[in-house]
């Protein structure tokens, strides 16, 4: 049986410690070194007391971001890193022979210019840019295998690429005018602490974030949706900040391209798309976070209301943000590049 030897690149934060997590229930999968770039190399149990008893103290102790060690003992790398971070280790990673599984954004926009304009910074890697893919695994599994370097999505862009491309696909709704209302746990914010993240701000809080119309996976949805639609797309994104720790529920709004859909229609083009999907649940019932959280599932319906001449199509896509959304996805990305069964170590 193929055993892949995997490293973790930023194990004390959240994906990273999700990633430990689910690599260490993998049938197939081997942690081998956690890599951290603290001058005072912490013992990942001290970090998370949920991992004591699981671990070696050989697995335990982080050591150094060395890309030919990590190489000697690794097959596959996850960058469990802040963008721009990744994108300075990564060229270093692939010349030593490894796999990498990046989960910030740094490969994720094709066009540089665009990267630049929405991190508000030059591309630093654009050779490895262009080799990269995108790891959506439902819409690119088929350039997943032997991949030398995979862009994990976005939380926000996963439910929602998910939960609006089968539509898009089967032109039953306009490409224009498509909202996206999104609520995403504080985890999704990453593990830094900040101000505007203590418990007392975002206990019993709830509100939008950000510059409205500008938040950086807008462009992620839009650059994936247009791939869909065949024409370039633009679309209105909102994020909320839930006060739980994990979770997203988007809401998308959109119009029919013709008024006499029936909502069979809408879940036909659902299930259609996903019939053969191991993580995409499409229900009948409306998607709550917490039918998804601690899953690689996403949960999606559709509904059509409105008078005949007005009507709207809206979706429902919920999904654990930790994991579809970064860690559970970055696994089932590593299944396929070493086209080992999809779903090991994720149901
Ligand atoms: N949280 C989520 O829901 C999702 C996150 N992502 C993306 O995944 C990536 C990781 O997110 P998350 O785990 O939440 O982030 P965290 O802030 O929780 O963790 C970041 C990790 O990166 C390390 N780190 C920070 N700067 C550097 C550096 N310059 N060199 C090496 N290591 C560094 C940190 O180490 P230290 O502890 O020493 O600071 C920590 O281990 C990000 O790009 C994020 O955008 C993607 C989808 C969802
Ligand atoms: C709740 C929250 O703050 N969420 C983050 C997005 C989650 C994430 O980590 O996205 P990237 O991988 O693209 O960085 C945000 O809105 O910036």
């Amino acid at each position: 049986m193929t055993r892949v030897r995997t490293a973790i690149v930023g194990p004390t934060g959240y994906t990273g410690f999700h990633l430990i997590d689910l690599l260490l229930r993998h049938p197939q999968a081997e942690l081998t070194y956690l890599a951290s770039h603290r001058d005072e190399l912490p013992d990942i149990r001290e970090e998370f007391p949920q991992l004591l008893g699981r671990l070696t103290d050989e697995q335990a102790v982080c050591r150094p971001i060395d890309p030919d060690t990590i190489a000697d003992v690794a097959d596959v790398v996850f960058l469990a890193l802040p963008h721009r971070a990744a994108m300075s280790y990564v060229p270093r990673l692939l010349d030593a022979g490894l796999r990498v599984i990046d989960l910030s954004a740094d490969y994720r926009l094709a066009d540089a210019d665009l990267y630049e304009r929405v991190y508000e910074h030059p591309h630093e890697d654009l050779a490895n840019l262009a080799d990269a893919v995108y790891g959506l695994t439902e819409l690119y599994r088929d350039q997943l295998p032997g991949a030398m370097l995979v862009a994990n999505p976005g939380c926000y862009p996963t439910a929602a690429a998910l939960g609006i491309a089968p539509l898009l696909a089967r032109s039953v709704v306009q490409r224009e005018g498509i909202v996206i209302n999104a609520a995403s746990g504080v985890t999704g914010a990453g593990r830094k602490p900040s101000l505007a993240l203590m418990f007392a701000e975002q206990n019993d809080a709830f509100g939008a974030y950000g510059k409205i119309g500008g938040h950086r996976h807008q462009s992620e949805i839009e650059q994936t949706l247009g791939r869909v639609a065949g024409q370039a797309m633009s679309l209105l994104f909102v994020p909320h900040l839930l006060p739980v720790d994990r979770g997203i529920l988007e809401t998308i709004y959109l119009t029919p391209t013709q008024q006499d859909v029936t909502e069979e229609e809408l879940f036909e083009a659902f299930e259609d798309a996903y019939a053969d999907e191991p993580f995409v649940r499409v229900r009948e019932n409306l998607p709550n976070i917490k039918h998804v959280v601690g899953t690689n599932f996403v949960d999606v319906t559709v509904r059509l209301t409105g008078p005949a001449e007005q009507r709207r199509v809206v979706v429902f896509a919920a999904e654990d943000n930790v994991i579809k959304g970064a860690a559970g996805q970055a696994i089932q990305n590593m299944n396929v590049v070493f086209e080992l069964d999809e779903t090991a170590g994720l149901m």
